[in-house]
């Protein structure tokens, strides 16, 4: 217990980092040096970002890359992706060009419904309990008026509460159910307060009603939060051509691609092993969006995933068809995003990468992330099936192998033109530098 230490979040900044660097670090100067090496120069810009989190005590940089060239809706986007992963945004960069010649991407937003729940405990009769839920219904709607006058204004608000019996499951438990318009909000703010005021609403009704004895009258709320899986939140994208159009540079049998292509996306939509590696693939694009527009990706990886496994088993988010001729490819997920609120007016390059894409509403952000999704998965899937992954990804890494060792541009210049002619791994380009060293 050496290392424990009481007060550490009434600490500055400069103490919590000697506290730190004397804690656990060997060379300490150096440690020092590094922490300091991310601060900005800005100082303003800086303590905007520590006050972003608790406890900061540097910036944790991602590169922010483009992928230029994706035609959604027939129009034409550049779509900022943070990620810290070689090939993701080459490969999106790639599947948006060859789509763009076949008529690019078109999306549809299929529901925008949030949900929130108010959990509680209530020992006594579902009958009672139901009776009392329906007087009380609009008196937590307009318990709620001060929370939601803004947002009824712009058209959202709450849509429904339903009272939910789940004591077969779990004994005396009882929902609140309750669905939400957020329009260009996530929403998580906006429905936790309209969660919280519901259930001190309920609690409070509960303890006057005259029909509940003494016991039920003692309602137990557990917790009150929004849910991050949001079925009834969906969008969709899709790209089509006929077969014989998919004839490229790599693609020199269009048939026998399609169907090794769809072939692959069966086996992801039956067999969760290879479904969770699809999956991640099409999160490789999602979430670099997600990242760069300042939205929550632990809440649309959550919700995500829990959408893939609805059926009872983990499965592919994507899907594909060949009839009549035609390839189809496409995607359907629930996307809880933001273009208001969170980090989106506070972080620079937030602002910066929503801008680029045209400051979209929430809905259109939705359909620009579906593509991103859908875009990696493709590529991804059109290497896995043609060429093999390694080929396209170690090209790409490459450069960090050559970082590793601390290539100087002119051995990186060679090399680069050297594994254009040979398979990159590891141990070759280690082989190489080698080599050219000697
Ligand atoms: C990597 C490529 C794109 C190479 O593909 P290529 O055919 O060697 O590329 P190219 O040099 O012929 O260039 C064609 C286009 O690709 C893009 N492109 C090409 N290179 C770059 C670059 N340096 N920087 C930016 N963009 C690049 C760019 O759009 C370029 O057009 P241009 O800009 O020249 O007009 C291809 O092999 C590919 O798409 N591979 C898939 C890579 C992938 O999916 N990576 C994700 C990481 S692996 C993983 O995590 C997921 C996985 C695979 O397990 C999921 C699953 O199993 O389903
Ligand atoms: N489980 C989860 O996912 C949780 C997530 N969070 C965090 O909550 C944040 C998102 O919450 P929000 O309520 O979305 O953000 P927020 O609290 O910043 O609220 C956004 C507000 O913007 C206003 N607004 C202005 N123009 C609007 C428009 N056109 N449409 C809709 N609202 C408009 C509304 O008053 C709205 O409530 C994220 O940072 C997320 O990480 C917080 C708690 C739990």
């Amino acid at each position: 217990m050496s290392n424990m230490i009481a007060g550490f979040s009434k600490l500055s900044k400069p103490e919590k980092i000697e506290w730190l660097l004397n804690t656990y670090f060997l060379d300490i100067e150096a440690s020092r040096a590094l922490v300091k090496q991310y601060w900005n120069t800005d100082e303003k810009l800086q303590k905007l970002h520590d006050e972003f989190i608790e406890n900061t005590i540097t910036n944790y940089y991602l590169p922010l890359g483009v992928a230029p060239n994706f035609l959604i809706n027939n129009s034409l986007y550049a779509v900022p992706m943070a990620i810290e992963e070689s090939s993701v945004v080459a490969a999106a960069s790639k599947a948006a060009k060859f789509w763009l010649e076949r008529g690019g991407f078109k999306t549809e937003v299929i529901s925008t419904e949030k949900i929130g729940q108010v959990h509680f405990t209530f020992n006594g009769s579902y009958n009672k309990l139901q009776a009392f839920f329906d007087i009380v219904k609009p008196i937590l709607i307009e318990d709620t008026s001060d929370i939601t006058k803004n947002m009824e204004r712009r058209g959202g608000g709450i849509l429904d509460i339903e009272l939910r019996d789940k004591t077969e499951q779990l004994k005396n438990y009882f929902q609140l159910h309750a669905t939400f318009e957020t329009l260009d909000a996530m929403g998580a703010n906006f429905i936790n307060s309209c969660l919280e005021q519901f259930a001190s609403t309920l609690k409070r009704e509960a303890s006057n009603y005259p029909v509940f004895n003494e016991e039920e009258k003692n309602i137990d709320i557990i917790m009150s939060i929004l849910s991050n899986y949001v079925p009834n939140c969906l969008v969709k994208a899709e790209v089509s051509c006929k077969v014989e159009d998919l004839k490229s540079k790599d693609i020199s049998d269009p048939l026998l691609f399609a169907t090794k292509f769809k072939q692959a996306v069966n086996i992801a939509e039956i067999e969760p092993y290879r479904a969770v590696t699809h999956n991640k693939g099409i999160m490789n694009g999602i979430d670099a969006v997600v990242l760069a527009t300042g939205n929550d990706f632990r809440a649309v990886e959550a919700g995500v995933h829990a959408y893939a496994s609805r059926n009872g088993t983990y499965s592919s988010l994507t899907h594909c068809t060949i009839d009549d001729g035609i390839f189809k490819f496409w995607i359907e997920i629930p996307l809880a995003l933001g273009t208001v609120g969170g980090l989106t007016s506070l972080h620079p390059l937030v602002k910066f990468s929503l801008e680029m894409l045209q400051n979209p509403t929430a809905k259109k952000l939705m359909q620009i992330v579906a593509v991103a999704g859908l875009a990696q998965n493709f590529a991804a899937v059109k290497s896995l099936t043609t060429t093999g992954i390694q080929q396209g990804h170690m090209k790409m890494h490459l450069m960090n192998i050559l970082n590793q060792f601390e290539a100087t541009d002119y051995e990186k210049s060679k090399l680069i033109e050297y594994f254009k002619s040979n398979v990159v791994t590891h141990s070759a380009v280690v082989e190489a530098i080698k080599n050219l060293r000697n």
